[in-house]
Formats: structure tokens, sequence, C-alpha cells
């Protein structure tokens, strides 16, 4: 594993990584990649790194400059600053010759509202240089079957549903094997069983060995189908790296099941000990503060204790420590 792979939790007090020669090992990258609109940074300095054949969830709160960074990496935003490289070629520079290399579902795919989801496609196929005229049809067959729209194919596109709209999308993202493929909010729309599809389809292209790199604001999605998270906060990327080092960077938690969780909070609180309620248990933080600790300070203050285990921290937790405001 190397420097840039390990979780890097980044503040702006903290020294950038040392840059390394990465295009062997990373699908995507950016230095130090930066958007302004007037006075809003949309994204701040982002060196964003997406190994080979890993998915990467981008998670981030509404405006944390998610969807600016991922335009930016497909040459449709042009950064202020910074560079990027996407399978080893610049963009915007190369951007032609690696772009039919990735496939892409952004926001507001240019579909025509009169042409149905199968001619929208036609013309998406028409334009992918490894597709011939006797190739197209089978691919875009392939394609609508994959995303379960076969049945709805020959209806106009104006008359899509969100979901449907969404899945058209991801169509022709997946029209020909890509090296790389880069969704935006994919689940956006979606019904459950939808979602469920595309989690699916995101485990197939893993397994085939295509990076995916997508966004979401779906904490669980992310937890059930990423490989590595980047997480995103006030256009700034302020963590980066596997998931499994992520959530272990959470640290220990202690959860106590009391008949008195507000008064377990209360007295451990006045101890200084860092406890809060969660999901109608005590949930405390370890730590500055061990278990048998936690445990006669409840005891002491005549709080009842039925039970008392180990808490695994979810992304959830993480994410919430990573993105809070410190004002
Ligand atoms: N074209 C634009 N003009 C002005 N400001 C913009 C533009 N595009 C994005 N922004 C601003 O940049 C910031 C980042 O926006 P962005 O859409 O990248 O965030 P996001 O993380 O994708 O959000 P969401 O989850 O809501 O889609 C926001 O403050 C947004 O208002």
């Amino acid at each position: 594993m190397t420097d840039a792979l390990r979780v890097d939790r980044v503040g702006a007090e903290e020294t950038a990584p040392t840059p390394v020669d990465t295009s062997d090992t990373f699908a995507a990258r950016t230095r130090g990649l930066r958007k302004t609109y007037g006075s809003t940074v949309a994204v701040a300095d982002v060196d964003l790194a997406v190994p080979h054949g890993a998915v990467v969830g981008v998670l981030g709160p509404n405006g944390s400059g998610k969807t600016t960074t991922i335009r930016m990496l497909l040459g449709l935003t042009r950064p202020t600053s910074g560079e990027v490289e996407l399978l080893g070629c610049e963009v915007p520079e190369h951007a032609d010759r690696v772009l039919p290399r990735v496939g892409a579902l952004v926001e507001g795919p240019g579909f025509h509202p009169f042409l149905s989801g199968r001619q929208n496609l036609l013309r998406c196929a028409a334009m992918e240089p490894h597709l011939t005229r006797s190739t197209i049809p089978g691919a875009v067959g392939d394609a609508l079957d994959r995303v379960g729209l076969s049945r709805a194919a020959d209806r106009r596109f104006r008359g899509y549903s969100l979901g449907m709209k969404q899945r058209l999308g991801l169509a022709a993202a997946l029209l020909v094997p890509r090296e790389l493929v880069v969704l935006d909010e994919p689940t956006n729309g979606l019904d459950p069983a939808g979602t469920k599809e595309v989690r699916r389809i995101i485990a197939e292209l893993h397994g085939a060995g295509t990076t995916v790199l997508v966004s979401s604001h779906l904490l669980s999605e992310v937890e059930a189908t990423c490989t590595h998270v980047a997480v995103m906060h006030q256009g700034s990327l302020v963590a980066q790296g596997e998931l499994a080092g992520l959530l272990e960077s959470g640290g220990p938690t202690l959860l106590v099941s009391t008949p008195d969780v507000d008064g377990g909070v209360e007295a451990l609180r006045d101890n200084r000990i860092a406890a809060s309620e969660h999901q109608g248990e005590i949930r405390v933080e370890l730590t500055d503060v061990d278990a048998p600790e936690v445990i006669a300070e409840l005891v002491r203050a005549g709080i009842g204790v039925h039970e008392a285990r180990r808490g695994r921290t979810g992304l959830e937790d993480v994410f919430a420590r990573l993105t809070e405001d410190e004002s």
C-alpha cells in the first residue's frame, strides 16, 4: 500500500502529502484541483487519488463540491487551477483520447425528449469509437437490458420518470466495456429495486476489474458497495482511503443499556466523559477513558447498567465527525 492509499485526514493546517508518480497506480488523480465561482470556493485544492480496480465512494453533504469535482474530472468544467489525470492522460487537454475509455453518468445527460430511450442510446452509440454499424444494435439492447429498461425502451424519453432517466443515463455509460466508470448520484430518483440494481451493476463492474467512482449521499450505499471512500466537506477533501481503514479510524465506543439514559449521559458528562444518547442507549467514545471506568462512574451515580458492549463505528459516525462544522 502506498502512502497515498492510506486513510488520510486532510486538514488545512496539515502539510499536503508529497506527490509521487502515480499514473500506473491510479485510474484518476487530481492535484491541487480548485474551482471558484466569484467568491464561492466550490472545490478547494483537492488531491484525489482513485486506485485502479477500486470502487471509490465520494461522500459529502449538499454543496460540498462532489459534482463540481466529478465534472472537472470528466473535462465538463474547467478548473480554476490544478491538474486532472484520467487513465494516465491529462484532462481537459487529452479528453478526446481518454473519454471513450470512461463511462459517465452526470447530472442532466442531454437526451432528446422526443426520441425513445432506444433511439437516444443509438445516437450515443454512434459516437462510440469502438462500436460499428453492425455491433451498435446489440450493444444498445444489452445496455438497456442491463439497467432493466428493455420494456420501456421504445417509449419517448419525455415520458420517462426520473428513475427511468437515470437508468438510461447509466445505460449510456455502460454501452461498451470501460476502464473507468464515473457515476454522480446514480441512485437519485430510483426506487429500492432500482437502487439494488445499481448496487449489482457496480459489483459486476468491480468484478470485471473496472474502476468505479461513485458519488452518493447515502452512507449505507457507500458502505455496502465501495472499497474506498473520499469524504468532501465545504469544497475540501477531508479524508480518503480504504473504507475499512476509515471505519477503524473512528475509534472504539461503548454502548450502555440502562433505564435512565438521560441521567447516565448527564452523570458521565459531569465527569468530562464524552457520552451521548444513541438509539435508546448511552454511547461513550473510548478515546480518553476505558470501559470499566465508564461503568464504575455510572454505578457511582446510581444508574442501573443492564448491559455494556463494544460498539462498532459506522460510516455514519465517521462521516459526522469528519463533516461537523467547526464554527
Ligand atoms: N455553476 C455554478 N455557479 C455558481 N456556483 C456553483 C456552480 N456550481 C456549483 N456551485 C457552488 O459550488 C458549491 C459546490 O457545489 P456542488 O454541486 O459541486 O456540490 P455537491 O457536493 O455536488 O452538492 P449536492 O450533493 O447538493 O449535489 C456549492 O456552493 C454550489 O452552490
